[in-house]
């Protein structure tokens, strides 16, 4: 009987660990491994959710995609480390930036980050653009002694019609941050239908 009870407490104890460790990868697949910032699977998974819900409740949504400007400058001129310690910072600096639980932020890829802001309509989503591309020119990025930094550029659309998709979405914001990048980069643009 001892022996029972010491086997079943056993098999438990595993259960629970393989659940733990299970439900630590799920978590750990959605996250970006440099910035810790959530990853472009996770933005993926909830977009298109969170469009739809906007679209069911006729509310807003704003989405901004991000860009630092120069960054292959950047990484010849102070080396890879430097370049991802600079991502590192802007990835914080970004997340101190937004005060709304709503509000997420993802690294897309490379130098890109994209925030998705629900309940926010054009002019509200133009300030936050303004507040996170302020602070990141602000921010210093200590490096090897020296304190360097960085410009971001960004495109900001939002939600409009019903056949609007998280891939239209995107296609607007992207071409709204190549305004900005023409317009001589950190600054923010406005997609326009
Ligand atoms: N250090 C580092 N560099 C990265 C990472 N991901 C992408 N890059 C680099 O980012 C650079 C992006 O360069 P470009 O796409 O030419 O853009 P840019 O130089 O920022 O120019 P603009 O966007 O036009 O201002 C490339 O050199 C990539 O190698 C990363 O995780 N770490």
């Amino acid at each position: 009987m001892v022996l029972l009870c010491a086997l079943l407490w056993e098999v438990n104890r595993l259960y629970v660990a393989t659940q733990r460790a299970n439900e630590s990868l799920y978590q750990q697949s959605f996250k970006d491994t440099l910035t810790g910032l959530f990853n472009r699977r996770y933005l993926e998974s909830q977009l298109a959710i969170h469009i739809d819900h906007a679209k069911r409740h006729k509310e807003p949504l704003c989405l901004l995609v991000l860009d630092v400007d120069h960054f292959k400058a950047f990484n010849d001129q102070h080396g890879h480390l430097a370049g991802d310690d600079c991502l590192v910072t802007v990835a914080k600096q970004l997340e101190q930036s937004l005060y709304r639980p709503a509000d997420f932020i993802a690294r897309y890829g490379g130098e890109e980050f994209i925030v998705v802001l629900p309940h926010t309509d054009a002019k509200d989503g133009m300030q936050i653009a303004e507040r996170l591309r302020l602070n990141v020119s602000a921010e210093k990025i200590e490096y090897q002694g020296q304190l360097l930094s960085v410009t971001i550029s960004i495109g900001c659309a939002v939600l409009r019609h019903s056949e609007e998709t998280a891939q239209s979405l995107l296609i607007a914001a992207d071409s709204a941050l190549y305004q900005a990048k023409a317009a001589g980069r950190n600054c923010v643009k406005v997609a326009v239908d």
